[in-house]
């Protein structure tokens, strides 16, 4: 099994250089980034009970961003105090993230590999953070078993994707892609999104348990993001844990 989609990965790989510039093509991701750490950071904070006045109040645990990208996520978290690893399909991918945390004097282990490829290494994990790639995996419901595999029991998983509506088509695809032009057309597929009953489900399949699911909203009129339990129309998080 592999979750690899080669012409997804090709995609990333091409933009590999612009993780780390903030009006570049993922500038998207650059604008989300502080809502979706509230979320990620609030989720673990409470299924682990740490303490959030801590200077490092994520010691002690053992994260995995897998699908990270440049480690727009990852470098927060190892900045809170966990052990982070890092693992992305593409490999140019890691080179920059690689490079942006050892300028920021950051350890974090990043890997080029997919997840069943730590799963065959025997890897285990407090927390899985799947964040904005279910939409780009060969088999969404397959690539959330192995995230289950890859926690630990008791272990959380954070997952962000965007829902399959007339809304999400509107804005990541038409505004996005064709109207802003953050993003190079053809980055996302509409009909590769996925609902939250839908991921909710392959989760549950998965044996796991669905402890929260949150919608990320931007609006265009103030320009910012936030966070909201009504509204999960176009982006959206979801968190569940393995039963111990
Ligand atoms: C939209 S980016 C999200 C990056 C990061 N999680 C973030 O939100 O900032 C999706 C990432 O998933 C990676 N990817 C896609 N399929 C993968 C797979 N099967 N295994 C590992 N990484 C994969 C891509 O190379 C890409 O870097
Ligand atoms: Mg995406």
């Amino acid at each position: 099994m592999t979750s690899i989609d080669p012409d997804e990965i090709a995609k990333f790989e091409a933009m590999a250089a612009e993780w780390w510039d903030p009006k570049g093509k993922f500038k998207p991701l650059h604008m989300m980034n502080p809502v979706r750490l509230d979320y990620v950071t609030d989720q673990i904070a409470a299924e682990f009970s740490c303490d959030r006045r801590a200077l490092r109040p994520f010691e002690g645990l053992r994260i995995l961003d897998i699908g990270c990208g440049g480690g727009l996520i990852a470098e927060p978290m190892a900045r809170l105090g966990a052990s982070v690893t890092g693992a992305d399909a593409a490999e140019g991918n890691i080179a920059v993230a690689r490079l942006h945390a050892q300028q920021q004097g950051l350890e974090i282990d990043y890997r080029a590999a997919a997840a069943e490829t730590l799963l065959a290494e025997g890897e285990a994990f407090d927390v899985v953070l799947a964040l904005e790639i279910v939409e780009h995996v060969a088999d969404p419901a397959a690539f959330i078993r192995s995230c289950r595999d890859l926690l630990r029991p008791g272990g959380l998983a954070v997952v962000s994707t965007l829902n399959r509506t007339a809304r999400s088509f509107g804005a990541a695809i038409v505004g996005a892609e064709w109207i802003m032009r953050w993003l190079p057309r053809g980055t996302h597929e509409w009909n590769r999104f996925i609902t939250p009953d839908e991921l909710a489900a392959m989760a549950e399949g998965a044996g796991l348990q669905v402890v929260d699911r949150r919608g990320m909203v931007f609006n265009p009129l103030s320009w910012r993001w936030s966070l909201s339990s009504r509204d999960l129309s176009v982006n959206y998080a979801l968190s569940a844990r393995r039963p111990a």
